[in-house]
């Protein structure tokens, strides 16, 4: 039997956290997060894992202002770099993502055949698509997702924008998901969503 592999995707801040936290809380997923996937590969404390590597040779790129006096990377630092510069943003990917992969892959192996969820920001960007069996993808109206990202980030307009326009636009990743989670009015509809995609599959498979 495959295993069912969800990734859910969507723009920086349309809500796949609300919805990986629920799927983990109500169905007991497990959540393979690829944001925390990219913090772990540039953490110290898991260089027993990735030998700490990709740390070094970020502070060698972009030189030691992007480390905090605890030799930890500085995220907002590094953030306003790559999210003005798309060249340099393209340059920290490469060596992230691979690392990010080759985590996923190995994470959901470990809970084989159980269906696991992954969520992934940059899976359409990053080119990740072949690691899942179905694409959800989290949507909310262009205005809503900036203000929402404005107000979790404490970001400018431009700011907030930068990081926006750093992903492939939301209208572009519709024709390309499985099933659309529409996050565009409160977290009970989405969570509703969920519910009528999860229980739509049990039917399938029953
Ligand atoms: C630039 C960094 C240090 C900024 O850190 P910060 O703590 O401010 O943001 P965080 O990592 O929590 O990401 C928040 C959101 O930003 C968006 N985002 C992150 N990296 C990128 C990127 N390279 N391109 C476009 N959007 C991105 C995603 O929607 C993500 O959910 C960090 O985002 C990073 O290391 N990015 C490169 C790795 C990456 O591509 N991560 C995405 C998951 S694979
Ligand atoms: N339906 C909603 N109504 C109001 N606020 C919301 C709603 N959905 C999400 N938010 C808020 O918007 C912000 C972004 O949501 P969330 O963190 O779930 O997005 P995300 O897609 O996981 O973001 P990222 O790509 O950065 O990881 C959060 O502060 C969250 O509380």
């Amino acid at each position: 039997m495959t295993q069912r592999m969800i990734g859910l995707t969507g723009g920086i801040a349309t809500g796949k956290t609300l919805v990986s936290d629920y799927l983990g809380q109500t169905y007991n997923l497990p959540i393979l997060d690829a944001d925390v996937l990219a913090r772990e590969a540039v953490d110290p404390a898991f260089a027993e894992i990735h030998g700490g590597k990709i740390l070094k040779a970020i502070a060698a790129h972009f030189g030691s202002d992007v480390l905090k006096p605890d030799r930890t990377l500085n995220r907002a630092k590094l953030g306003e770099l790559v999210f003005t510069n798309p060249d340099q943003r393209n340059w920290l990917e490469a060596q992230i993502h691979p690392y990010v992969r080759d985590r996923l892959v190995a994470l959901a192996a470990n809970y084989a055949p159980q269906t696991v969820v992954m969520a992934i920001p940059l899976l359409f960007e990053a080119k990740l698509t072949d690691l899942v069996t179905e694409i959800w993808l989290v949507v909310c109206e262009p205005e809503q997702q900036l203000q929402r990202l404005i107000a979790r980030n404490n970001l400018s307009i431009d700011q907030a924008k930068q990081r926006i326009d750093a992903q492939m636009p939301l209208v572009e990743k519709v024709p390309l998901a499985d099933y659309v989670l529409d996050n565009s009015a409160q977290p009970e509809d989405l969570y509703a969503q969920v519910d009528r995609l999860i229980s739509a599959q049990e039917n399938k498979n029953a």
